[in-house]
């Protein structure tokens, strides 16, 4: 069965996302979509979407607004697709549903999986997930490690930290999720914990769970619900692979450059990084020497983003 190319539009207003519902008479009909459609022979992606926006939704958007998202291949059993999807915020003009289908302006955190088709699961991940993940780094006690978390907090920035600290005791590491959570809650900024799935299980109000690579190849099925997020450090295409089996909803991959704590292991460069994340069907962050510098070449590589702790960790 040959592959449908189909050019999928994330056209964001105002921090809300442009929906509409398919048709139910047309494939997957009835669930709700964004616009989009089939890339027709001749054209470019990007031709594609303006296309396809402006037929849809009436909405003009100018080509060099349009940045990609995420690429996710996907079998339907009757259909196999190739969703290459981009986002815009450029888009101009009122929207209204030009082919007869309801159309709705919604929030990241109203795009509910079970409304959309099953391929399109990790584009809301990667709609909710930030461009930089920020990873705690060196701390000698909890609350040595609280004082440079709550200093180093900052909502806008960085709505999602990875709080890290592989060298506390078990019972340290309890204390100071419990004392982190409650200062990036009244901030508003989630903190996803980091170690083995028992960590998340002891950690109510956890944003979710990151597993390094040795947790993460014990498991055979995802260890949080579905409301959690459930990242997984990886180091190569295999890696990477299990960690899609197993339900990850993004992973970090690297070292991408050389680290100042690695600074005999040569990063695998971007383009390694954009050869995995080419297949890869969840989000997947750049990490290893990177900063908020790196974004747009991580996500020009097909790249989330960017994770990491040198560029916002005061203690290194
Ligand atoms: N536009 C769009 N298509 C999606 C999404 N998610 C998803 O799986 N698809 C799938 O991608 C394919 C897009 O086909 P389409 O029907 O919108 O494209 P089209 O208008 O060019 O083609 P048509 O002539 O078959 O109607 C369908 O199989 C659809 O189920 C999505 O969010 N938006």
């Amino acid at each position: 069965m040959p592959e449908v190319h189909v050019a999928v539009a994330v056209i964001v207003r105002e921090g809300r996302i442009l929906i509409a519902r398919r048709p139910d008479h047309v494939h997957q009909g009835g669930l709700l979509e964004f616009p989009g459609g089939k890339v027709e022979p001749g054209e470019t992606v990007q031709q594609a979407l303006v296309r396809e926006i402006a037929e849809e939704t009436g909405l003009e958007v100018p080509e060099a607004s349009l940045a990609p998202v995420i690429g996710i291949r996907h079998d339907y059993g009757d259909k196999r697709v190739f969703l290459d999807v981009w986002r815009t915020s450029g888009a101009q003009g009122e929207a209204h549903g030009r082919e007869g289908q309801p159309i709705d302006w919604l929030l990241p955190e109203c795009l509910e999986d079970s409304a959309f088709p099953a391929a399109n699961r990790p584009i809301i991940r990667a709609i909710r997930l930030p461009r930089v993940m920020p990873v705690t780094g060196a701390m000698s006690s909890v609350s040595e490690g609280l004082s440079l978390f709550a200093g180093a907090l900052d909502a806008e920035a960085h709505p999602l930290v990875v709080l890290r600290a592989p060298h506390l005791p078990a019972s340290d590491y309890r204390d100071l999720a419990s004392g982190a959570l409650s200062a990036a809650g009244s901030c508003g900024v989630g903190v996803i914990v980091h170690g083995s799935p028992d960590v998340f299980s002891g950690t109510p109000g956890a944003a979710g769970l990151h597993l390094p690579w040795r947790e993460a190849e014990m498991l055979e099925a995802r260890p949080v619900p579905s409301e959690a997020w459930f990242g997984v450090s990886c180091h190569d295409s295999s890696e990477v692979a299990h960690a899609v089996a197993i339900g990850a909803d993004y992973v970090t991959l690297g070292p991408v450059a050389r680290t100042r704590s690695h600074p005999g292991v040569a990063g695998m460069g971007w383009s390694e990084f954009s050869d995995i994340v080419a297949w890869a069907p969840i989000p997947v962050y750049g990490l290893g020497g990177l900063g908020p510098d790196d974004v747009a070449d991580a996500i020009e590589a097909g790249g989330q983003g960017i994770a990491g702790i040198s560029f916002w960790w005061p203690a290194n």
